[in-house]
């Protein structure tokens, strides 16, 4: 062999002892997870390419046969925001939440069950029958109750915008057990008004909804890395909080991290060990938080609990 051939057939063999590696590196993880639930909520911010789209369906199908059971809620906020332009209708973020009036409601309906939710389904069954598309209005899926916000001190009206109060998980469950991936909008029936539909934050009902089906893991899928102690400061990422440190930060946050970090708070104090924040431009980041020791982005535990999980 001359020396060319030589470091080539070294370098190849690097490559594959490093993929090997890597490989070898998600063996706790395969075992820790297995059988387990978890959910992925996967954010409008985060679908905006078709190629993130794309690797998004891939990763919950490697998962599904990996021996997990991924449960998708999906958002679609800047797909409502594009509908709602296009259509002339005006609508506003306070707190965090879209101001959400009878007419905006058909649309977010519209947007997350017709659209975003078909999309995704028809992505990830690219790969085989596995999805199926729900609507938290589905089989008493979600329960919502009106909630207003309150900005700068002063509380304000959110229109037909709620809190999941209730889950009924049967037909998550149902379709887990059936081997699927089940992939749910985030709108809600109201309690109190029958026939009435509220706009529900979808990081809040994935956090709903995990704690409803004792998922292992909550993991939030977003455009930035993580949750940032002092936004916009880009050295300021926090890798792991507890929750009591959390509590404290929740009041300084800004808008769209506020019902963020709210689900990831609701989430592990309803029981789920880890809920997760995490990049998703970075295509297959979520094979990086689930199978790999360092994970990325922000992990919310329980006081005391350490971030090695
Ligand atoms: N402390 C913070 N850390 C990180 N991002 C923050 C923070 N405060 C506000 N943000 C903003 O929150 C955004 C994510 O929320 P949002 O736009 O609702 O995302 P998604 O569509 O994924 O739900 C980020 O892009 C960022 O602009
Ligand atoms: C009440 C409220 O604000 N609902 C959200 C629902 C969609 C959502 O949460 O989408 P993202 O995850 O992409 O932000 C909205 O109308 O935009």
């Amino acid at each position: 062999m001359s020396d060319i051939e030589m470091d080539a057939a070294g370098s190849g063999a690097d490559l594959a002892a490093e993929k090997a590696r890597v490989l070898i590196e998600s063996l706790p993880w395969l075992q820790r997870f297995h059988g387990e639930t978890i959910v992925v909520k996967f954010g409008g911010n985060a679908m905006v390419s078709p190629e993130l789209q794309r690797a998004f369906a891939e990763d919950m199908v490697y998962l599904r046969y990996a021996g997990i059971k991924p449960v998708v809620v999906h958002g679609g906020g800047p797909q409502i925001s594009s509908m709602l332009e296009r259509l002339g209708i005006e609508s506003e973020f306070r707190g965090g939440y879209r101001v959400t009036t009878p007419e905006a409601m058909d649309v977010v309906r519209m947007v997350l069950s017709g659209q975003v939710n078909r999309e995704l389904v028809s992505l990830i069954n690219g790969h085989g029958p596995l999805a199926a598309g729900l609507s938290g209005e589905d089989a008493g899926l979600f329960t919502g109750r009106r909630r207003g916000a309150v900005v700068d001190g002063v509380e304000i009206d959110l229109g037909l915008v709620g809190d999941v109060v209730a889950v009924d998980p049967e037909a998550v469950q149902a379709q887990l057990d059936a081997g699927r991936i089940p992939v749910v909008s985030s709108i809600a029936p109201d309690a109190d008004t029958p026939g009435q539909s509220l706009n529900v934050n979808a990081d809040s009902a994935a956090a709903a909804l995990a704690v409803a089906l004792g998922a292992a893991k909550l993991v939030i899928l977003t455009d930035v890395a993580g949750l940032y102690r002092d936004w916009p400061n880009r050295d300021s990422l926090v890798s792991v909080i507890e929750v009591p440190e959390l509590l404290t930060l929740l009041p300084e946050l800004e808008s769209g991290m506020i019902p963020k970090m709210r689900a990831c708070l609701d989430a592990v104090e309803g029981g789920v060990a880890k809920a997760a924040i995490i990049d998703g431009r970075v295509p297959h980041s979520i094979l990086l938080e689930v199978f790999t020791q360092s994970g990325i982005g922000t992990e919310v535990v329980p006081q005391n609990a350490g971030g090695a999980e």
